[in-house]
């Protein structure tokens, strides 16, 4: 596989770049390429006759099709394009089951018009790619058969789409209609229904009313409870309408002044079921969003670090306290487990959820700013489940500082996690096995788990 550089920012709406800097636009431009390697982002590399580096969505590796550059000026380091037309198709290629998906329409989906293996192999591919290009690491140093895994219940038949998104975050157009937004950009794509929206989700019929005044709605279908909810964010000025939805559902939304969730009726949380635990999760704190993910990952986490009864751990970034949870529970009561979490509510949750375990603490701040301050000087395990940004090479030296016997990080950008193991091997800690997940399909986004041991003396 050869090595491509990564387009920075690629959820991140545009900005003029062109006016911003001066150069003239390349938008609009065209031109017909053959396509190179998968890229971090869900898009493809490709190269003008000239030699400038685009990255092209809509396409797949080996294709020749004509491009249309849809951000980009003279003199930049990339350009951004979507194939609008395919001229030699991949075959792996197949018709976009999503009528809202393709170029300048919903940006949602990276993935619409790959066969679902080979999603899978392109998700591969760029974790195996960032492993080598980040921490020089191969699929054999790290343990890891070079496969990203699909949850057990995405194997649909041939054609259909995994409902699996257990919340979708809808924008509304100045017409009150609800839909998603266009790949980075501002602007909304009106839909009917959402294909990878989860039938929670769907039942709301949110896509079928009307939303004056609003500028998005989230909407969360809970697994293992009925628990449904929306969180509405007014527009300037804006009122709030009356929600009537076609299934009971709980109503929150965000103040325009204090930007914090106000309850308007209903539950101001859901609640998931994982690790035969129910789990309250306030609006706006995290929980995985496809059905099968907790559980998944708190059992390869565990299967991971092997926890043994008595021992101490650690669970960094603990949101809600999953993993805490899951690891006090196999601790026993002579174990102790330490969480950190920056959200006020989210912390909250967590010592609500784990009550029931009088040897959990939940620390409420940042992990950077409360792990060196608790006194803690060593651990026997550590989870740490960090942002897209990763933990960075403070935090990594930290972890590796307590010793621990087992170390699982949990990642969901797989940039983050290459850089994390990059500072972890200078720390003293090697991958024992990795394994990756296609928790997201149809999007580029993966979920992968690493499991760290302290490296051989001598090594
Ligand atoms: C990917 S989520 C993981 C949550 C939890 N492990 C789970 O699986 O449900 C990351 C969590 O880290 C929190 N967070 C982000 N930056 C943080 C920081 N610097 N220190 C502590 N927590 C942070 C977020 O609020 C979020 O709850």
């Amino acid at each position: 596989m050869s090595q491509s550089p990564d387009a920075p920012g690629a959820d991140r709406p545009v900005d003029d770049a062109a006016t911003a800097s001066g150069e003239a636009s390349l938008v609009g431009q065209e031109h017909t390429v053959t396509v190179g390697p998968v890229a971090h982002g869900g898009h493809c590399v490709a190269r003008t006759d000239e030699g400038q580096v685009l990255f092209v969505r809509h396409t797949l590796p080996g294709e020749r099709v004509r491009v249309r550059v849809t951000e980009g000026q003279e003199g930049a380091r990339f350009l951004r394009a979507d194939a609008v037309e395919v001229l030699e198709a991949s075959k792996d290629r197949v018709p976009a089951p999503c009528p809202f998906s393709g170029p300048g329409r919903c940006g949602g989906c990276d993935w619409q018009h790959a066969k679902p293996g080979a999603q899978r192999r392109l998700k591969a591919d760029v974790l195996a790619e960032q492993l080598q290009r980040l921490a020089g690491l191969t699929a054999e140093d790290v343990n890891w058969d070079g496969t990203v895994e699909p949850a057990p219940g995405d194997k649909v038949p041939a054609g259909e789409v995994p409902a699996w998104r257990t919340r979708v975050q809808y924008a509304v157009d100045a017409d009150g209609h609800a839909g998603l937004r266009r790949h980075r950009s501002h602007e909304v794509e009106r839909i009917d229904h959402c294909l990878i929206a989860a039938p929670g989700v769907s039942e709301l019929g949110v896509e079928k009313h009307l939303w004056p005044q609003i500028a998005t709605v989230e909407a969360t279908a809970a697994t293992g409870s009925s628990d449904r909810q929306v969180l509405l964010t007014p527009r300037p000025g804006g009122r709030l309408p009356l929600v009537e939805l076609d299934r009971p559902v709980s109503v929150l939304r965000i103040g325009e002044k204090d930007k914090s969730v106000h309850r308007v009726h209903g539950r101001p949380y859901v609640r998931e079921r994982a690790d035969d635990q129910t789990w309250r999760i306030s609006a706006g704190g995290f929980w995985q969003v496809h059905p099968q993910a907790a559980g998944l990952l708190v059992d390869t986490v565990m299967r991971g670090l092997t926890p043994r009864k008595g021992e101490t751990a650690l669970d960094l970034y603990c949101g809600a306290g999953l993993f805490a949870g899951a690891l006090a529970d196999r601790l026993g009561e002579q174990g102790a487990v330490l969480g950190i979490e920056s959200g006020k509510r989210a912390a909250e949750d967590a010592r609500h959820n784990l009550a029931g375990f009088p040897r959990v603490r939940v620390e409420q701040g940042k992990v950077e700013a409360v792990l060196p301050r608790t006194g803690i000087t060593e651990a026997d395990l550590v989870v740490l489940d960090p942002p897209r940004s990763g933990a960075g090479k403070q935090t990594v030296r930290r972890i590796a500082a307590l010793g621990p016997r087992r170390i699982a990080y949990v990642a969901c950008d797989p940039a983050a996690l290459a850089r994390d193991l990059a500072y972890f091997r200078e720390a003293g800690y090697i991958p024992h096995f990795l394994r990756a997940f296609d928790l997201f399909p149809m999007t580029h986004h993966m979920e992968s788990v690493a499991i760290l041991k302290p490296a051989p003396q001598d090594s």
